[in-house]
């Protein structure tokens, strides 16, 4: 919804508008009020008008009443009438002549004679358009006046009827009428000779005919005026006044003109100072929002600020926390590799400075870390697996010592790059420990030795190495002698210690890298002997038999040789083949074993050729 501030050019338009109605509607107004104005002042002057033309009829009539006063005399003597007529058309222009109608209608007598004697002998008829007015006049006993006709002389005429009467005793008789002919256009020019104007239009009319016309081309306005005009008690007269332009300018002013003008140019400024009114609110508003706009992003530049101020105090407790970790952290930027972030521990903990550090990775990381380079290849490959690794790696102290180290690694994507999230762990104890848990699962608890698990998986793998190599694989399974007589006499204990003794002695027979002494369970021992053929396994057989005899055990066997403890021996040799498997060799040597003891114990047996087949 627009702003009433927006709406204003509209508002000051429309009001603009309404001015100019108003302005166009006083105009009218001004306009009508002179010309109502003129209307009036023409009325009267029309009024003024058609009274004089009245007055001079009266006085042009009354002249012929007082000749038709003397109608007596006249009647007598002719001829003074008709000099008293001559005389009154001499002085009268308008009159065209002066007639006698006597009583009977009938035309007697006309002055001039001369140019109507056509009328001489003439009787009114009733049809005679004029009749009626001869019977008005003779009823009444007062003058009329005809409507206009046709002269014979050609033109238009008015009839001037006024009774005749003559007094005989007491008789007062009807002589008929004097008669004044009237010439229209003379009479009516004579009648506004002197009010004649060039300003004005006249027309003089007779039941709404033009009897006469004094009008100007210049008949701008589109109205007139009129007045009745009666003469002799004829009232079917009218004049009809029109103004020309040069009366209306007379009559009209520039005060509508100047008022509209000025209207208008009030209505401009009006409309003009609103609209710079307007525009100023409008800018102000403008700044009030500008303003608005300016401290909103004043407040929220405070806000972001403050976090920022609380996220740089966050970022720094973590900072301080990450650096005073256990755990080396430190973050790569791939592409290109860069360490983007270091804790204290990984500088420290390597003997090194921050910037020291830093630059060393930067020229040399395999001086930090071996194989650091083609592990930073391996880790940049890991943006594609998207997952998390660890690895075991070691690291090399500026003393030169140099320590395991666990690095769990992590791979993020943030604002379009690729970043690893590595936490280092110096884990030399959890390897000693698991070193040590895994010596403890392959170690016999009594005699230390590898234990029978271990025998099991060693046998196992050595097996398919020397398949590979076709290298034989040679096994001493070892017992001692009357065993159970020795700890019946002796006791469990020097039983123990015993076997113990006998396993030292079987450690200290092995002299080649790979073999491996194992108790196989009870008080019986294998010998594991990676690449020993037939011979070299009675070699060490040999060695073994030698080395017990040493130890020099009393047995309290009475059955037993030299009364000294004694081990028997069974050995065997086989180049692994496919279709044979490592519990072939073992049954081998443990046949040679039951052989060696079956033979009378303290000697050593080699697996027979038919036993090296496989079962
Ligand atoms: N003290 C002790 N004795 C053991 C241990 N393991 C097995 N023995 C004993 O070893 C004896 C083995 O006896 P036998 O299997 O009958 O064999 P032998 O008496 O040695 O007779 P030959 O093997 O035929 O010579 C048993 O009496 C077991 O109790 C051990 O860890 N300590």
């Amino acid at each position: 919804m627009p702003t009433p501030i927006k709406q204003f050019p509209r508002l000051v338009l429309a009001l603009f508008c309404i001015l100019a109605l108003a302005l166009y509607l006083l105009w009218q107004a001004l306009l009508n009020a002179e010309q109502e104005q003129a209307r009036a002042r023409l009325q009267l002057e029309a009024d003024a008008l058609a009274h004089q033309i009245q007055t001079r009829f009266e006085q042009q009539a009354a002249t012929l009443v007082r000749l038709a006063e003397r109608w007596p005399q006249h009647r007598e003597s002719r001829d003074l009438w008709t000099a008293n007529a001559a005389q009154l058309l001499r002085d009268d222009d308008n009159l065209q002549a002066i007639e006698w109608l006597d009583a009977s209608f009938r035309m007697r007598w006309i002055e001039p004679l001369r140019g109507n004697e056509a009328a001489i002998g003439l009787t009114y008829k009733p049809t005679h358009p004029n009749y009626p007015f001869l019977l008005a006049a003779r009823d009444s006993g007062q003058p009329r006046l005809s409507n206009s006709f046709e002269l014979v002389q050609g033109g238009l005429g008015l009839a001037y009827y006024i009774p005749l009467h003559r007094i005989s005793g007491d008789v007062r008789r009807f002589d008929g009428f004097l008669l004044g002919i009237f010439r229209v256009e003379v009479l009516i020019n004579d009648l506004l000779s002197e009010l004649r104007a060039a300003d004005r239009s006249l027309r003089f009319e007779e039941n709404g005919k033009a009897l006469y016309r004094a009008e100007s081309d210049d008949q701008a306005a589109p109205w007139s005026v009129s007045s009745p005009v009666t003469l002799a008690d004829n009232s079917n007269f009218v004049l009809v006044m029109r103004p020309t332009d040069q009366l209306l300018a007379s009559t009209t002013t520039q005060l509508p003109l100047m008022v509209v003008i000025s209207g208008a140019l009030a209505a401009l400024l009006l409309c003009i100072s609103l609209m710079l009114a307007g525009r100023g609110a409008q800018r102000s508003q403008q700044l009030a929002r500008s303003n608005h706009q300016l401290q909103a992003e004043i407040k929220r530049r405070q806000e972001t600020e403050e976090t920022l101020q609380h996220n740089q105090a966050r970022l720094k407790l973590i900072h301080d926390m990450t650096d005073h970790s256990h755990d080396a952290l430190f973050i790569l930027g791939l592409e290109p590799l860069e360490v983007v972030y270091l804790n204290r521990t990984c500088w420290q903990s390597l003997g090194y400075s921050e910037a020291e550090l830093r630059e060393i990775l930067r020229i040399a990381p395999n001086d930090i870390m071996p194989g650091a380079i083609t592990w930073l290849k391996e880790l940049s490959s890991m943006i594609h697996s998207q997952g998390d690794a660890i690895y075991q790696k070691r690291v090399t102290r500026r003393d030169g010592q140099t320590r395991p180290l666990e690095v769990s690694v992590r791979h993020l994507r943030r604002l379009g790059r690729d970043y690893l999230i590595c936490v280092g762990r110096d884990n030399s104890e959890q390897l000693q420990l698991a070193a040590r848990l895994q010596q403890l699962s392959h170690q016999d608890g009594l005699t230390g030795l590898f234990n029978r698990r271990y025998f099991d998986k060693t046998l196992i793998s050595e097996w398919r190495r020397l398949r590979r190599e076709q290298t034989p694989l040679g096994l001493l399974m070892l017992d001692v002698d009357h065993f159970k007589h020795f700890n019946d006499e002796l006791g469990h204990q020097a039983g123990d210690d015993a076997l113990q003794q006998v396993a030292t002695a079987l450690n200290s027979c092995l002299m080649r890298e790979g073999d491996c002494v194992c108790r196989y369970g009870g008080e019986e021992f294998a010998v594991i002997l990676p690449g020993a053929g037939a011979s070299q396994c009675l070699q060490v057989a040999e060695r073994i038999h030698n080395a017990i005899a040493k130890l020099n055990i009393r047995h309290p066997h009475t059955t037993v040789e030299h009364g000294r403890l004694t081990v028997s021996i069974g050995a065997a040799s086989l180049i692994p083949q496919p279709q044979w498997s490592p519990h072939d060799l073992v049954h081998q040597a443990d046949t040679a074993l039951y052989q060696a003891k079956s033979g009378g114990r303290n000697r050593s047996q080699l697996s027979k050729p038919e036993e090296s087949q496989p079962r």
